[in-house]
């Protein structure tokens, strides 16, 4: 027999009851992170999956036509977005003239991509920037660029040359092309300098009535026109201070990449921040994104030296925002019209209104969407990539100014555009890849803009479902989507 000391044997079971207490305790209650229509199937905020576990989904079924009806919603666990800076940190310094325009922008304080990107463009680096949609990419280089422009002193480069311009910001859209521009115009207006557009679709006449007269500073091009711009030699890369591609993943798509390369080798890009100063200077090269396709290093090793790029990469990339409530539904096609009607209805009864923005694949899909909205007496804009160009002008503009409060669109929309007062995104049609679903949710939960925001999925079909999953899985381990995780690392640009 072997006897145990009673006071050891206490202790043991102290211990015990102690380890009992905290496994139940790991399971909080409270705020749920996912809501069921199943409530067994909810995942409390505080829960954190195991490694090895295998979490229940509550789209598991939704290949099955009996789950029409269903639905989850990914709750909104963060207050604030992640790259909105709480403390007072180190101020970034500008001139005045800047800072003045920042205040006219409401901006007071620089967001985490901006705190990380700002300082190493200033210093001549080129830049690999990774960040999520919203976090205010477009700032973390329009302002170094104009910073640099006003220390090199105003319009030095035209002083030749009637051809050059200084800094090219390369954008997939007309649309993304005219918001750049904008925001190009407040920060170059205390210093005098001159932003254009070079959009595609309106002919060689326009082409060259951009360059005919007074040289712009900074040039904001689609990549079309500027190929056409280059080969007629209405402007010359080769004394260019900053080369800027935005919008990264459509840009190296191969639709476009070809491109791309073609207009970076008219351009002189430098291998190192020296090369970048002085006479015979050579051009900072910055590509931003929130999400990289693979194929951007195979591309920019053609150009530069990969081990001259910096790579800024934001902690929360190619995740699930933590902040935007996020719900799927399991619709017939039949009924997604009634239910976005209904979620329209929700949105005034309940938030009092507020600019809604609709996805759908198709261009076809827009205009018949359109129609059914006009009969049911919704008032909304449409834009879509098959429009001619004369109608699509100026229509996220208005919708911008709040001409409507509907957006009807198809993907166009969901690359880099600025839609600061919409409430709720619709995705009328499942987006086809995890990158579609975060530019489109993107549209909501930016920098500056309201909180209280929402993102709607209709999941139709059952190729709609594996993404769902996918979604889902990663909401519920907290980590990021599922096959974006390494494509910025490959071929691999060296951190500095
Ligand atoms: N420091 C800041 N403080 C407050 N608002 C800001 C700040 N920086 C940018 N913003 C605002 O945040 C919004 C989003 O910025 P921006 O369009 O540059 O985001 P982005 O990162 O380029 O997004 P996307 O990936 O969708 O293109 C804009 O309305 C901009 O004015």
């Amino acid at each position: 027999v072997i006897r145990v000391p009673r006071n050891l044997q206490k202790r043991v079971d102290t211990v015990q009851q102690t380890r009992g207490k905290n496994k139940i305790s790991t399971i909080k209650a409270g705020k749920l992170l996912i809501q069921s229509r199943n409530p067994s199937l909810n995942q409390s905020a505080g829960y954190i999956l195991g490694k090895f576990e295998q979490p229940a989904l509550c789209s598991k079924g939704w290949k099955h036509n009996k789950s029409f009806g269903d639905h989850f919603t990914i709750n909104n666990v963060a207050a604030v977005a992640p790259f909105v800076v709480q403390r007072d940190t180190d101020q970034l310094t500008f001139q005045q003239g800047l800072v003045d325009a920042l205040h006219t922008m409401d901006v007071t304080r620089p967001t985490t991509v901006q705190q990380e990107c700002i300082p190493k463009v200033m210093k001549g680096h080129n830049l690999l920037c990774a960040a999520e949609t919203g976090s205010g990419k477009t700032l973390g280089y329009l302002l170094p660029v104009v910073h640099r422009l006003q220390a090199d002193g105003a319009r030095e480069v035209h002083d030749g040359d009637a051809n050059t311009v200084r800094a090219v910001v390369l954008v997939p859209s007309r649309e993304l092309a005219e918001q750049v521009a904008a925001v190009s115009r407040t920060l170059c207006a205390p210093f005098g300098f001159l932003t254009r557009t070079l959009g595609g679709g309106r002919g060689v006449g326009h082409i060259k009535g951009v360059f005919r007269r007074n040289q712009p500073d900074v040039l904001v091009a689609t990549p079309g026109a500027l190929v056409k711009a280059l080969r007629r030699r209405c402007l010359d890369l080769s004394r260019l201070n900053f080369f800027v591609v935005d919008e990264a993943d459509t840009m190296f798509d191969p639709s476009f990449s070809e491109m791309l390369e073609e207009i970076l080798h008219y351009a002189d890009i430098s291998r190192n921040p020296r090369e970048t100063r002085g006479l015979g200077h050579k051009a900072q090269l910055l590509v931003v994104g929130a999400t990289f396709p693979g194929g951007v290093g195979d591309v920019l090793s053609r150009v530069t030296d990969l081990g001259s790029v910096v790579v800024v990469r934001s902690k929360m990339l190619h995740f699930l925002m933590p902040h935007v409530k996020q719900t799927f539904l399991k619709v017939k096609g039949a009924d997604k019209i009634l239910e976005l009607h209904q979620a329209l209805k929700r949105l005034q009864q309940e938030k009092g209104g507020g600019a809604v923005l609709v996805f759908c694949n198709k261009s076809a899909t827009v205009n018949w969407l359109g129609y059914m909205l006009e009969e049911m007496g919704v008032g909304h804009l449409r834009l879509q990539g098959e429009m001619p160009a004369a109608v699509r002008a100026g229509v996220f503009r208005s919708f911008q100014k709040g001409t409507a409060d509907v957006l009807v669109c198809t993907d166009i929309g969901s690359r880099g555009l600025d839609t600061a007062a919409v409430r709720l995104v619709v995705n009328y049609d499942c987006p086809e890849s995890h990158a579609d679903y975060i530019h489109r949710a993107g549209r909501v939960g930016r920098a500056g803009g309201p909180a209280d925001v929402e993102v709607l999925s209709f999941v139709c079909h059952p190729w709609d479902v594996e993404l769902v999953q996918k979604i889902e899985t990663a909401a519920r381990r907290r980590s990021c989507l599922p096959g974006m995780k390494s494509v910025i690392s490959e071929p691999k640009p060296e951190e500095m």
